[in-house]
């Protein structure tokens, strides 16, 4: 490739994200880093890159985070047992205790200290902070039927107020997902329900879920063909069908487009800057989640 070529290629890639600029300037997107994504140092320093990108930009990123796996390596050498049921985790008292601290006080200061690498952006919240999310109790669904999990929690409420003041003055919100409930009682919350939740509230933009599959698999695990874009309606039929984590995963995105937010994206946390190709170029990567015609404003 000559110098003039090379510099025609690179000037391309630049002039290629003008038009999602214009379109996402100003806009709430609300990122979900799941913990299955943020394994290897070099990713989680790239994802950091790309948020700050993103609020350079002239966009308003929030983060909600996961851990699962972080937690349940700590589990295991405390030597108390976990195991997930319809993809969420069975939380008992002593089990809650230890998804805090490994969700705030490991991820979430973790991601922080990353961010703010790069200047003074990040702050870290939960769901106690200035009564960000109020949880109920929730059961799993499991071959039909709902079964109690202990400590595990759905948002039902959100004040949103405390994030919105960081993004207005330019901060970047880094949210953990633990919530009380009603009573103080604090509730174990996926990470994507509780990603959804926030970003209804926020009516942002875009919802994007960095995971560690290239997307939502038709017919997982027997085939790797991705589903590239699907309707809300359509991925309500296909939910009882899933398995595992897709399964919050793919109602939080559900959830989402129904509440009003534009697009739920659903893309691979292991490919670096993911999130930059995302919002930035013009093929969409992953599954992307919209509304159904009769929903869409
Ligand atoms: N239809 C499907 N398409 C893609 N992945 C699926 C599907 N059904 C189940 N999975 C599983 O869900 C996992 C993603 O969920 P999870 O482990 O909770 O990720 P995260 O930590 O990013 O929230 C995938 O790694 C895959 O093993
Ligand atoms: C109820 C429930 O399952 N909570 C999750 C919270 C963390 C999470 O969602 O993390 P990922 O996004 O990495 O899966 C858990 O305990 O693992």
């Amino acid at each position: 490739m000559s110098a003039y070529e090379a510099a025609l290629h690179k000037a391309a890639i630049l002039t290629e994200a003008l038009p999602w600029l214009e379109r996402f300037h100003g806009k709430t997107v609300v990122v979900k880093y799941g913990g299955n994504a943020m394994t290897d140092d070099k990713l989680k320093k790239a994802f950091a890159e790309d948020i700050v990108f993103l609020r350079y930009a002239g966009l308003r990123p929030v983060i909600v985070h996961g851990g699962g796996p972080q937690i349940s390596s700590m589990l295991d050498r405390l030597g108390i047992e976990s195991e997930f049921r319809g993809g969420l985790r069975v939380t008992t008292p002593e089990a809650m205790e230890i998804v805090r601290m490994v969700l705030v006080g490991q991820v979430g200061q973790e991601l922080v200290g990353l961010v703010n690498g790069h200047g003074p952006f990040a702050v870290g919240l939960s769901g106690d902070d200035a009564g960000l999310f109020t949880a109920e109790r929730r059961g799993a669904l499991v071959d039909g039927e709902t079964v109690d999990i202990g400590l595990v929690g759905d948002v039902v409420k959100v004040r949103p107020e405390a994030v919105v003041d960081l993004i207005d003055n330019g901060r970047i919100p880094v949210v953990s997902s633990v919530a009380p409930d009603e009573d103080g009682l604090v509730h174990n919350v996926n990470a994507d329900t509780a990603a959804s939740a926030l970003a209804v509230a926020l009516e942002a933009e875009k919802l994007v879920v960095l995971t560690d599959v290239e997307g939502l698999y038709r017919d997982w695990p027997a085939s790797d063909e991705i589903i590239t874009e699907i309707e809300a309606n359509e991925l309500a039929e296909m939910l009882p069908s899933l398995a595992s984590g897709m399964v919050p995963k793919m109602e939080a995105c559900l959830r989402a487009v129904r509440g009003g937010v534009s697009r739920a994206t659903v893309i691979d946390g292991r490919v670096p800057h993911a999130l930059l190709l995302e919002i930035f170029t013009d093929e969409g990567i992953g599954t992307q989640v919209h509304p159904s015609k009769k929903e869409a404003s």
